[in-house]
């Protein structure tokens, strides 16, 4: 518990704040001395902040994180450097940062007062998005946020609309928060978030479906946007009928639709369905319409909401050759999406929107990496070590079952990023149900896509075991030397045993968590072999 130990926070640097379209940017080096081990928090006027940080441990180690919740695993008494920066989305000339040490939602500073760091925000470079020059920017926002109403039931609406005013059956939820960014002609930006962080209500804002509820926002030129499926298209008139009457909405004569009629057919791939009723598409048909009609009306905007992910392979790589002309034609694309090879493809700049902020935007490898640290740290509390639960994928006899899994870098710490080269070492335990003979306990390491790339057991590495009584606990820690090369790895745990040579599955978790695997060393494939690999390479 906290009791004990007496944190103390000193501003020791603070370098020159920079101005970004979604805030001021603010770099401070922080000693934190006899921290203890607990959680970090920084807020800004009550508002939590994000912070990209590092820090050396004393033993010398460079370790980094991006997140609101900063976890550390040091021990208690132990004193650090962190090198944070922030983003204050704020436009006063100074702020007050208030950091906090937090364990299990209790402020360690809640009796002594909070630790407050006056920042000076006043020598940023000046410039706001609305005032930005219309011959270079094809999409201005300044400023935009955005409000839902949520009801607990459908009741409490109707109830609050009869009530004319006088009761509010409401909460306030604010989907978007002062978002300001600038898009330029001829540029592909980005739009990435986990799900619910506003990416949708963004474009259908800028897509001009939905109106924001405070703030400005320019898109220059013909727009042609492909937001959540469904929408545009009556679900009663053919695709044909609707290709004509969107083109109206989209402001395009008829006659000049007309001429594009089978072009936009052809495109579309969906042969006679086009003079069929859009109630009998499947998703993927009603995108390949879309996405046709929407490259035919020749936008200088194009708006695209996760749309490819739901055609397939043939027409995604139509979509993406069709994005590259659009791209050498010097239109403006906006594109929302999870799929992050995409985004690093395609994509010129890349804004992050995280919890309705906008709190990233860079070039596309910069946001991609600054994103992937930040789901992996989001993920890494309950990845390194669970205690495991019935609504898993799993199966098996159920003479035992794994309670707990534990994965351990090389200095004994929960961790699920590793280096190629270095160990990790994974602990299972199981519990024996009824009398096992002979358990092994194994694991399996797989790419996103299920190739099974590694796997190892108890009895491959040397251990055997002896028949079990069921109520036993039965530990394996094994020790793994990581040769993969970089990219994210899916886990399965497994008990088996073998009677009369044929394995029997125990129990069998599959794919219950990952681990990310980064290198200093390039390499082709899966497998990196160019650690303490030479050559020589000479001419004759
Ligand atoms: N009409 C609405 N009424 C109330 N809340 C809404 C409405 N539309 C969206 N929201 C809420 O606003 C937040 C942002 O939603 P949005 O669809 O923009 O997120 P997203 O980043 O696109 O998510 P995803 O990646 O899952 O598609 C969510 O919490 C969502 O529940």
């Amino acid at each position: 518990m906290m009791t004990g130990y007496k944190a103390q926070l000193q501003l020791l640097q603070q370098e020159q704040p920079h101005k970004y379209s979604q805030g001021i940017m603010c770099s401070t080096k922080l000693l934190v001395t006899n921290i203890g081990d607990l959680v970090w928090y920084a807020y800004d006027n009550n508002q939590p902040v994000l912070v990209g940080y590092h820090y050396r441990t004393t033993s010398g180690e460079l370790k980094e994180g991006i997140r609101t919740k900063l976890p550390y695993n040091i021990s208690p008494g132990e004193s650090i450097t962190i090198n944070a920066a922030f983003i204050v989305p704020s436009k006063s000339n100074s702020t007050e940062l208030v950091w906090d040490l937090v364990l299990e939602g209790v402020s360690w500073f809640a009796e002594s007062g909070s630790m407050t760091l006056s920042m000076s925000l006043s020598d940023h470079e000046s410039g706001e998005t609305s005032e930005l020059d219309k011959s270079i920017y094809a999409i201005s926002c300044s400023r935009i946020s955005k409000k839902f109403k949520i009801y607990s039931h459908n009741s409490s609406k109707l109830a609050e609309y009869l009530s004319l005013g006088m009761k509010k059956n409401h909460q306030d939820y604010w989907a978007l928060k002062n978002i300001s960014f600038a898009v330029k002609k001829g540029e592909t930006y980005g739009i990435i978030g986990f799900n619910g962080s506003g990416k949708s209500t963004l474009l259908s804002i800028l897509a001009q479906t939905k109106h924001p509820t405070n703030g400005e926002f320019l898109v220059q030129g013909r727009i042609a946007a492909l937001l959540e499926l469904g929408a545009g298209f009556h679900p009663e008139l053919t695709g044909r009928q609707n290709v004509i009457y969107n083109s109206y909405l989209y402001g395009i004569p008829g006659h000049e639709i007309e001429e594009k009629l089978d072009s936009i057919q052809e495109f579309s791939g969906i042969g006679m369905f086009f003079d069929k009723a859009v109630k009998s598409y499947s998703s993927g048909m009603y995108v390949r319409l879309a996405f046709s009609l929407a490259i035919h009306v020749d936008p200088d905007v194009l708006i695209i909401d996760e749309a490819l992910a739901v055609g397939d392979e043939v027409f995604q790589r139509k979509c993406y050759a069709k994005f590259e002309e659009f791209k050498a034609k010097g239109k403006t694309i906006i594109l929302v999406t999870h799929d992050l090879n995409a985004v690093r493809a395609l994509c010129d700049r890349v804004g992050i929107i995280y919890d309705g902020t906008l709190i990233f935007e860079g070039t596309s490898n910069d946001v991609v990496n600054y994103y992937q640290k930040m789901s992996l740290t989001a993920n890494m509390q309950v990845a390194v070590q669970h205690e495991t639960k019935e609504d898993e994928l799993r199966y098996g006899n159920g003479k035992a079952k794994i309670i707990e899994y534990k994965l351990l870098d090389q200095n004994d710490d929960p961790s699920i990023v590793y280096k190629t080269g270095e160990k990790i070492k994974v602990t299972i335990r199981a519990e024996i149900i009824e009398h096992l003979e002979n358990p092994v306990i194994g694991v399996i390491f797989k790419t996103i896509n299920g190739v099974e790339v590694f796997g190892t057991n108890s009895k491959i590495l040397g251990s055997e075991s002896r028949d079990l009584k069921g109520g036993r606990i039965l530990t394996c820690d094994m020790t793994i030397p990581i040769h993969l090369n970089e990219g994210t790895y899916f886990m399965s745990f497994g008990v088996s045993n073998q009677i009369g040579g044929e394995t029997i599955t125990v129990d069998r978790m599959v794919d219950v968590t990952f681990i990310r695997v980064i290198s200093d060393i390039p390499c082709i494939g899966l497998v990196n072999q160019n650690i303490g690999a030479g050559v020589k390479l000479y001419a004759e």
